[in-house]
């Protein structure tokens, strides 16, 4: 192992020495990620790929000297001094981890829950009143149902009561994360005392009213007012709407006549896209989200982190249910550390949950199935 560090030293070395501008592949639908060489560990500087990738980063293109935007958020995974080294690689350090020492984690068929017996017959013995559950829910279509207007959504009453009950146990960690403004979601689901994270996990707040924000870069920043202003001006139109939610936006556009539905649609991933934006679909809408490494999967991480500490995995159970494509980070993230269900009536949705909940309403049978397991 020592030989192989030293090997990717010299040649990194030599690079440098005779002044080699040297790239990275470019790999298509992979965002771009910062790692550091020093977050190789062992195990992973053991893989094939690894191995094999390291040593052959000389012959690649577009190999980058990058600093990963500041942020006021703690922990940093990779903020551990300014003067390492950082490549700007596809994957980051924690997913070649997971990825290459485990199995890629990849989307499919997951198998269905579609009773609130099903819970229990499908994951026997999966919850211990004595082992402390983390409990993160997404909000639209998972904690309350689909509605034409995002100001008529409210929660189911029973979902409401469990989840009052949930909240105040001493061995359940309630958190919401969510794609709406952080005040929105905290204001719908009105339970105090719990964690939340809004606008895809840009911002959380704890508990205790402490504030963790993503710092997205000044240019991003820039480029999101004139896409705002942009999408207003060309396709804010035929009932179409833009809801600004200050660092991401949704473009809804259920009420536009379906015949220039898909053509205006299109228009605006355009416009969202020319802004360096990542257009996500969601219900009868388009999440217009900012081109950083950090969303729903990152923030489930930092807030497990922040609550239960580096070891989280191995102290803690978690649960994970969303209904949206925003939601599979989360689910990509918890693979194999919790158990994550996708909220969804199609039954070939391909997904990286562990479970597929047939319908929204089920998600009031497994916050029963939780609260009948703790007693509440
Ligand atoms: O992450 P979530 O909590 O699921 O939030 C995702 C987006 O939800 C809202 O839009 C969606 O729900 C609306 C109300 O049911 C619906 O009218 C719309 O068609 C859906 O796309 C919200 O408006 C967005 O800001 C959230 O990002």
């Amino acid at each position: 192992m020592f030989l192989l560090v030293f090997i990717t030293f010299v040649l990194f070395r030599v690079c440098k020495f005779c002044k080699v501008k040297i790239k990275l592949f470019y790999l298509p639908k992979m965002s771009s990620r910062i790692i550091t060489l020093a977050q190789l560990t062992p195990k992973m500087m053991m893989n094939k790929r690894v191995i094999s990738s390291l040593l052959l980063l000389p012959l690649w293109s577009n190999l980058v000297l990058a600093q990963r935007p500041t942020s006021t958020l703690s922990p940093q995974p990779s903020q551990t001094g300014a003067s390492q080294l950082k490549l700007q690689l596809p994957l980051s350090a924690e997913s070649i981890s997971r990825n290459f020492t485990t199995k890629m984690p990849e989307k499919r068929i997951a198998p269905t829950i579609e009773s609130a017996a099903d819970f229990e017959l499908k994951l026997p013995g999966f919850l211990n009143k004595n082992k402390t559950l983390a409990l993160l829910l997404d909000y639209d279509g998972t904690l309350a149902p689909i509605a034409d207007n995002p100001k008529k959504t409210v929660m189911p009453i029973a979902t409401e009561v469990i989840l009052n009950k949930l909240a105040k146990h001493p061995n359940v960690f309630l958190a919401v994360i969510s794609g709406r403004g952080i005040r929105d979601v905290q204001g719908r689901v009105g339970i105090n005392g719990i964690m939340y994270a809004g606008n895809h996990g840009i911002e959380i707040e704890s508990e205790d009213g402490s504030r963790h924000d993503y710092q997205l870069p000044v240019e991003v920043q820039e480029n999101y007012t004139h896409l705002v202003k942009e999408l207003r001006a060309n396709v804010e139109k035929n009932n179409a709407w833009v809801e600004d939610k200050r660092v991401s936006l949704t473009y809804h556009y259920r009420d536009t006549p379906v015949d220039i539905k898909e053509s205006q649609k299109q228009v605006a991933i355009k416009i969202i896209e020319a802004h360096g934006f990542r257009a996500n679909q969601a219900h009868e809408a388009i999440e217009a989200k900012p081109p950083v490494n950090w969303h729903k999967g990152e923030a489930a991480r930092f807030i497990l982190k922040h609550k239960f500490g580096e070891n989280w995995a191995d102290e803690i159970k978690v649960i994970f249910a969303g209904d949206d494509t925003t939601d599979e980070d989360a689910m990509r993230l918890l693979q194999g550390l919790g158990k994550s269900f996708r909220i969804s009536t199609d039954p070939e949705i391909q997904t990286f949950a562990d479970f597929r909940l047939a319908r929204q309403d089920l998600v009031s049978d497994l916050l029963k199935w939780i609260s009948d397991a703790y007693g509440v």
